[in-house]
């Protein structure tokens, strides 16, 4: 059986908007919109990976507050990740795209719009209901 593949990814909260990433065309699950982040290196912290991807993803310094549920999930074809949330907040750096088709700043109200990669969307159903009460 494949290998479960750790994937971290940021749900940057500033000024009341969110950072929504769609990937792009020449990715796996093309145009599908997700969190910026990526794979766990081999010695690596949830933490450390996520501030590493978001400086190489997006030019930007977060700083990682609190983690969700992960969620596993088994794609098509056979690749199974768990994905592992955390609530970040920017710190410093100004946005470069440089793998993603797009990325916009959203009100979380309009997360669930949105046409989200299969593993994200028990993420954004349980950010949704974190964020609700607290705002
Ligand atoms: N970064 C990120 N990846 C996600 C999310 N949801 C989701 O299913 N994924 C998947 C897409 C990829 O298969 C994997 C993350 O890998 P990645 O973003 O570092 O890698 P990649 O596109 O280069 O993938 P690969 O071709 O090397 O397999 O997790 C998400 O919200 N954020």
């Amino acid at each position: 059986m494949a290998k479960t593949i750790r994937v971290t990814c940021a749900i940057i909260h500033d000024k009341g908007k969110i950072l929504v990433a769609q990937r792009s065309e020449n990715m796996d699950l093309p145009l599908k919109w997700e969190f910026p982040g990526g794979k766990i290196e081999a010695d690596e912290s949830p933490e450390a990976c996520l501030k590493r991807e978001i400086k190489e993803e997006l030019n930007l310094r977060i700083e990682v507050k609190k983690a969700f549920k992960s969620n596993f999930h088994s794609y098509a074809g056979g690749k199974e990740i768990e994905l592992i949330p955390f609530l970040c907040g920017y710190i410093s750096g100004h946005l470069i795209v440089k793998e993603h088709q797009q990325i916009r700043w959203i009100e979380p109200e309009n997360l669930l719009i949105l046409d989200w990669a299969d593993a994200d969307v028990p993420i954004v159903n349980d950010f949704m209901e974190w964020f609700k009460p607290n705002h």
